[in-house]
C-alpha cells in the first residue's frame, strides 16, 4: 500500500462515526474544511473498492447518446439526481424486507454511494435523504473540489430512529472549478399557504468557461399515497419560487428531485405544462421520446413490491439540450430481492444527464 493510499484510508476513517454525530449536534454548524488537503478521485475510488472487496461488483450502466446536433464549444454540464436513502430510514423505518441489515452497514454503504458518485464524476450533484452531510459528504466532497449546501427537513423522520445521525434533507454540490455561485436560496415548501416538512435548495450558478448563468434546484416532495394534492401544492409553490428566482424563466433552469409522484399525478402535469417551459430529461431514453422510464425506484416492503417512477430531472427545453443520459439498471441487474442490495446502496436509482446550452437566439 503506497503513501497515497494510507493517506486516503485516514481520509475515510477521519469522517465522524455516527454515534459521535448524534450525541453532539455538529450537523447544525458547517465545519471548517479549509485545512483539509485535496483528494485524488481515483485514489478515493480505489479506497472505496478496497472496503467493498467482499461485495459483488458494481453494475455496469452506459450513457445513451442523445445528441441531435454537432459538438458544442464548451464541455457539457453533468448533473446527477439521487435519493441516496437516509441511513436512519433504511435501518429503522423503510422495512426493506428482502434486504439484509448487513447490506445497509454504513461503513460499507457509504463507499457504495461514493463509488457511484466517483464513477460518473458529476459537475453538479443533487441528493435527497442525506443524513450524513456534515460527517461524510461535506468533508469528502469538499476535498474533491465541490462546494456543498445542505437544507435539512424541519421534522425529519430520521429523528424518530434510535441512534440516528441527525435530520435528513436535500444537499446540492457543484464543482468549484467549473461554476461560480451567484445566488442561493433554501426554500421550505408550503402547501395551500401552510408550511410543510419538505424543502428545496435553488442556486444560480455561472459557468466559468462560457460565463452563462443557470439555476439548479433540488427537492424531495412528501411521500406516500393519499398525499397527491399536498404534493401538487408543494410543486406549485416550488414552481412559483423558481419563477421568481429565474426572473420569469429568463435564467435557464434544471430541477432535480424525488417527487414521490408517478407521471400520472397532478404535480407532474404542473411541471410538464409550466410557463417555465420544462421537459423531463429521462423521457428522451424512451423509443418515442414521450414516456418516462418504467421505474426509478424498486423495492420490496411488507406491503409487497413497490416499483415506481418518482425521480426526475427537469430542464428548460429552449435554453438547454440533453446530450446523453445514463441508462437505468435492468430488471435482471436489480435482481429478485430488488433494492437496496449488497451491490446497490439505495432503493432509488441515480439519474445522470449531460447538458449543453443551446445557441442563444
Ligand atoms: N416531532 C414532530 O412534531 C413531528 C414529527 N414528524 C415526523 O416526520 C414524519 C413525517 O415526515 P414527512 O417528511 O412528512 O414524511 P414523508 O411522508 O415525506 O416520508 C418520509 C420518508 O419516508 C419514506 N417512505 C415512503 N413510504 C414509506 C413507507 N411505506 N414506509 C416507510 N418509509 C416510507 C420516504 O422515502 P421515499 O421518498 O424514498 O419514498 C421519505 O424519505 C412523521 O412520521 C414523524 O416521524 C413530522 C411532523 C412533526
Ligand atoms: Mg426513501
Amino acid at each position: 500500500m503506497g503513501n497515497g493510499t494510507s493517506r486516503l484510508y485516514s481520509a475515510l476513517a477521519k469522517t465522524l462515526n455516527s454515534s459521535a454525530a448524534a450525541q453532539h449536534p455538529e450537523y447544525l454548524v458547517t465545519p471548517d474544511t479549509e485545512h483539509l488537503e485535496p483528494i485524488d478521485p481515483k485514489e478515493l475510488l480505489e479506497e472505496c473498492r478496497a472496503v467493498l472487496h467482499t461485495r459483488p461488483p458494481r453494475f455496469q450502466r452506459d450513457f445513451v447518446d442523445l445528441r441531435a446536433d454537432g459538438p458544442s464549444s464548451h464541455p457539457p454540464i453533468r448533473v446527477m439526481q439521487w435519493n441516496i436513502l437516509a441511513q436512519a430510514l433504511g435501518e429503522g423505518k423503510d422495512n426493506f424486507v428482502q434486504c439484509p441489515l448487513e447490506a445497509l452497514k454504513w461503513e460499507e454503504r457509504k463507499c457504495l454511494i461514493l463509488e457511484e458518485i466517483l464513477a460518473y464524476q458529476p459537475d453538479i450533484l443533487c441528493l435527497q435523504e442525506v443524513d450524513h452531510y456534515f460527517d461524510t459528504f461535506h468533508p469528502l466532497l469538499s476535498r474533491l473540489g465541490y462546494q456543498g449546501t445542505f437544507f435539512p427537513k424541519p421534522w425529519s423522520p430520521c429523528l424518530d430512529v434510535e441512534h440516528n445521525n441527525g435530520p435528513d434533507g436535500c444537499a446540492l454540490f457543484f464543482l468549484q472549478n467549473r461554476f461560480k455561485l451567484v445566488n442561493s436560496a433554501n426554500i421550505r415548501l408550503t402547501a395551500m399557504t401552510l408550511k410543510t416538512n419538505q424543502v428545496a435548495i435553488a442556486q444560480t450558478l455561472e459557468c466559468r468557461a462560457s460565463r452563462r448563468q443557470f439555476c439548479i434546484a433540488v427537492t424531495h416532495l412528501k411521500a406516500r399515497t393519499g398525499w397527491e394534492r399536498f404534493r401538487s401544492a408543494q410543486g406549485c409553490d416550488l414552481l412559483q419560487n423558481l419563477q421568481n428566482i429565474t426572473q420569469g424563466a429568463k435564467i435557464p433552469l434544471i430541477i432535480c428531485g424525488d417527487f414521490n409522484a408517478e407521471p400520472t399525478e397532478e404535480v407532474y402535469k404542473h411541471f410538464a405544462s409550466s410557463s417555465l417551459n420544462l421537459s423531463s430529461a429521462y423521457k428522451l431514453l424512451s423509443a418515442d421520446g414521450q414516456s418516462e422510464p418504467p421505474y426509478t425506484t424498486w423495492k420490496i416492503r411488507t406491503s409487497g413490491e413497490c416499483r415506481h417512477t418518482l425521480d426526475y430531472i427537469w430542464y428548460s427545453r429552449q435554453a438547454l439540450s440533453v446530450r446523453s443520459a445514463l441508462d437505468l439498471l435492468t430488471e435482471e441487474q436489480i435482481g429478485p430481492n430488488r433494492l437496496p442490495s449488497f451491490n446497490y446502496p439505495s432503493d432509488h436509482l441515480s439519474l445522470v444527464c449531460d447538458f449543453s446550452f443551446n445557441e442563444e437566439s
